[in-house]
């Protein structure tokens, strides 16, 4: 909902009381015609009462997918609530996710038009985009170049990750068996990656100012956003909290000065016979494609640059947390840890570094990692969707621009599709042959499924797998004598794991 620019002026000449009024009031009156709207409809998903304007957040708390659980024990696998201005649907377990994702063409590909989408790239990014022609030339141009990075011998990546957790294992050893929360060296590790992942290989990066700035920006707006952004689902909120409003309108401008400013830089050195990261690889993939081509869907070469920003936004946060999640496990499991050690040992040896090629055959360490994405279900609402025309699932209709989250927690927990969900087992992958079943670790939604399935996969799983292939060649991960566990997750822009300590030993 766009609030005239008149409405700005008056409140810049102080009737900020008035205008906060006829602003409730008309949204008031919105809410109320979406929901007649609504009810014009034949037959919408059931879903509980919620109040005016904010909808059902106040009912959410601290544990969302607990009350979206309660939620479908009540009504079923699909249900309508209303976040804010957004008429919403919550679809849940395996077989209605699929079906929407599946089997109803694009109708559910869509993104909402979030406050904040707007604000950062005006829904041209990819990963906040709408559904379109010009998002599937920008989808196909992303994943290509990520695609280079993530071949079995590419040098540039292995370089990298095997560097950041060379310096990761010495932090850790540093504590000399002494506990310690691995939190933030695993952050800055895995923000480490993406970013020369992104803007090429430093020689010490964690002493760069502008990767600092990026760490500083990411946190703060971790921070600002934590289980859900305010201003997306109640935009009027910006006159009520005019000052939080405009901080975090701020923090996106610096952020994507920073972003702009590094981008003239690497233009600068730039030369297509010397690709040296992810941003080189965009700036050529501008040149692939004919201008007449990038017009006629509306994709401009800005937009292709800046894919850099999907890639640092949505790779840092989300590899972080999973590696997060695989320190807890193994801590807390020690047998599956010492299967693990035992396979990179007869496979592996400790006389050479791990390598891609190893893959397909450490079974169990993948299994390890399959089963710390089904529990550390990272992204448990996976990315906002809505749907781009009117459509029908399990005999509800759906209005065109519902809001729609794949509840993927409910799938990844489902006690129908998994036997004791709350349990780590890794052998739950693997067939009589010890080899992965493929049939089993599709189940595992973490990544999402269909068109707008995560783009960046693949990198994600070659970061965990060679950082947990070289963490656990030289080291034991032990949980502290009298330390609790909880392995509820919060829900933060991530689903993380509640701070724990660990202890770590050598292997010499
Ligand atoms: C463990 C790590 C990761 C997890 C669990 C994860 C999960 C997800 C999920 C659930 C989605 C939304 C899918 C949907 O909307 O249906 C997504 C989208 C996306 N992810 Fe990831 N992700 C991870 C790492 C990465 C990395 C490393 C990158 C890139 C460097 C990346 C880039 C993206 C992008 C650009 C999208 C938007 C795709 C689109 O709209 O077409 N992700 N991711």
């Amino acid at each position: 909902m766009a609030i005239p620019e008149v409405m700005d002026k008056t409140l810049s000449s102080g009737g900020t009381e008035v205008l906060s009024i006829l602003v409730v009031f008309t949204t008031v009156l919105m809410v109320i015609k979406l929901a007649m709207t609504y009810k014009q409809n034949k037959k919408l998903p059931p879903g509980p009462w919620g109040f005016p304007l904010l909808g059902h957040l106040p009912f959410l708390g601290k544990d969302p997918l607990s009350k979206f659980d309660k939620y479908r024990k009540e009504y079923g696998d699909i249900y309508r609530i209303r976040f804010g201005k957004w008429p919403t649907v919550i679809i849940n377990g395996k077989a209605a996710i699929k079906k929407a994702l599946y089997h109803r063409g694009d109708a559910f590909n869509d993104r909402p038009e979030f406050t904040s989408v707007r604000l950062v790239s005006d829904m041209k990014g990819l990963a906040f985009c709408h559904f379109d022609s010009r998002y599937v030339l920008h989808r196909k141009i992303g994943a290509s170049v990520l695609k280079v990075f993530t071949g079995n011998g590419n040098e540039i990546i292995r370089d990298i990750i095997e560097h950041e957790v060379d310096m990761l294992i010495d932090y850790f050893l540093s504590h000399k068996g002494q506990e310690f929360d691995p939190n933030d060296a695993t952050y800055l590790a895995m923000g480490s990656i993406i970013y020369q992942v992104v803007y090429g290989k430093g020689k010490n990066v964690r002493e760069d100012k502008d990767f600092l700035f990026f760490i500083k920006n990411t946190e703060t707006f971790k921070d600002f956003v934590k289980a859900g952004n305010p201003f997306d689902v109640m935009p009027w909120m910006r006159y009520i909290l005019p000052k939080k409003y405009n901080a975090f309108v701020e923090l996106l401008e610096t952020s994507d000065a920073a972003e702009d400013k590094k981008l003239d830089e690497i233009k600068r050195t730039y030369d297509e016979k010397d690709i040296r990261h992810a941003t080189d690889a965009l700036i050529a993939a501008t040149k692939q494609y004919s201008e007449e081509e990038k017009a006629r869907v509306n994709l401009t070469d800005d937009q292709i640059v800046k894919t850099t920003g999907d890639y640092l936004g949505a790779g840092f946060d989300t590899t972080a947390t999973a590696l997060k999640w695989a320190f807890l496990f193994l801590a807390n499991n020690p047998n599956v840890q010492e299967k693990v050690q035992r396979e990179i040992d007869d496979v592996i040896g400790c006389n050479r570094r791990p390598t891609m090629h190893d893959r397909s055959k450490l079974c169990y360490t993948e299994a390890m990692i399959i089963e710390t994405l089904r529990m550390g279900c990272i992204a448990p609402l996976s990315l906002p969707h809505s749907t781009c025309e009117d459509t029908e699932l399990l005999g509800y209709d759906i209005p065109k621009d519902t809001v729609v989250f794949f509840n993927i927690f409910s799938s990844n927990y489902d006690d129908e599709l998994w036997r004791n969900p709350y349990e780590f087992r890794p052998e739950r992958y693997l067939n009589k042959d010890g080899m992965l079943d493929r049939e089993k670790t599709e189940n595992v939604l973490t990544f999402g499924i269909g068109r707008r399935r995560c783009v960046g996969e693949q990198l994600a799983r070659m970061e965990l797998f060679l950082c947990l292939c070289i963490v656990l060649q030289r080291c034991h991960i032990r949980k502290p004598e009298g330390e609790e566990y909880k392995l509820q997750g919060d829900v933060t822009l991530t689903y993380a794991p509640k701070p724990f300590k660990i202890q770590v030993v050598s292997r010499d």
